[in-house]
């Protein structure tokens, strides 16, 4: 069942409507691809969830359980005005107990959602090590916040999320280069390294290989496949490259015009005639 649930999540911008009515799950472990034209909604949707926009309109929802996604499910079958008082009453329960819907991004990433998108986090005058130790600190400092009687040894914990985070991304060897002379790849590798410092559940990927070498490119497919089953993440990506959309997605939803045209698996959205026709103007995926 679905970790992120999205209900009728909508944004307009003054007279356009960037986001229009969005209902999407994705399953607790999967990758999920996020895929469209330009200027289909696929930033904006994603900014709705990690808490950079508020929406006009929907909910989020995140770490349900079984039972309650279900419900979420059947209810949201139902037209927002169709739905009797019971139910009414079950999702005002469910958005209380599981809603995200505008949050703050802190807080967002606090309840276990995490980024790594092209524009730069990165500090290029501090090693890789200090970059990620400054992400995990961060993090640190919200959870010490939340459980201040909690006695730990804060800055072991942190060079061990630290040493842990750039390993799996199989940036250990450069440690101690200072980020600005990374190569391309190994910074967009630290990038990823740094979302992974707040220990996430789920992570937002944006264009994980654009302008990389063939070369990076197949070692960033590899790393996002590692990532999933060894940290079991959840990981959903916006990406452009149909090729590697096929290679690793386990379900794709397309948009368009901010809608959702289709959701399956990649064989299914590839035969999908809306689909071809929309995103490709006719031709075959
Ligand atoms: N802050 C904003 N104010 C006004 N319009 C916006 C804003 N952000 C996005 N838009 C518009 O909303 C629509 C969806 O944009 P969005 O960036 O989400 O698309 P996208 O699918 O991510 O596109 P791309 O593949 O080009 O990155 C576009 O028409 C865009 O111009």
């Amino acid at each position: 069942m679905g970790l992120l649930e999205m209900e009728g999540l909508t944004k307009r911008f003054s007279g356009l409507t960037a986001v229009d009515d969005v209902d999407l799950t994705v399953e607790r472990g999967e990758t999920k691809a996020i895929i469209g034209p330009n200027g289909a909604g696929k930033s904006t949707t994603i900014n709705l969830v990690t808490g950079l926009l508020e929406p006009t309109e929907g909910h989020v929802y995140y770490d349900l359980s079984d039972e309650d996604a279900a419900d979420l499910h059947e209810i949201r079958e139902v037209p927002d005005d169709e739905r009797d008082q019971q139910q009414r009453q079950r999702i005002e329960q469910l958005r209380k107990e599981y809603g995200i819907t505008g949050s703050e991004p802190h807080e967002v990433v606090q309840k276990g959602i995490s980024k790594s998108f092209q524009t730069a986090s990165i500090f290029p005058g501090m090693t890789a090590r200090e970059n990620v130790q400054m992400a995990a600190l961060a993090n640190e400092h919200g959870s010490f916040q939340l459980n201040f009687l909690r006695k730990r040894d804060s800055f072991t914990e942190v060079d061990e999320t630290a040493t842990e985070m750039l390993e799996a991304v199989e940036l250990h060897g450069s440690d101690d280069v200072e980020a600005g002379s990374l190569p391309y790849g190994d910074k967009r590798r630290l990038e990823i390294a740094i979302a992974l410092a707040s220990e996430p559940d789920l992570l937002f990927m944006d264009e994980p290989t654009a302008g990389m070498s063939p070369e990076e490119t197949q070692s960033t497919v590899d790393l996002v496949e590692r990532l999933q089953e060894e940290l079991g993440l959840t990981i959903v990506l916006v990406e452009h490259d149909m090729e590697i959309i096929f290679r690793i997605a386990d379900s794709i939803a397309v948009l368009n015009r901010g809608a959702i045209i289709a959701d399956g698996t990649p064989e299914e959205v590839q035969d999908n005639t809306d689909v071809q026709e929309a995103y490709l103007g006719g031709v075959e995926l």
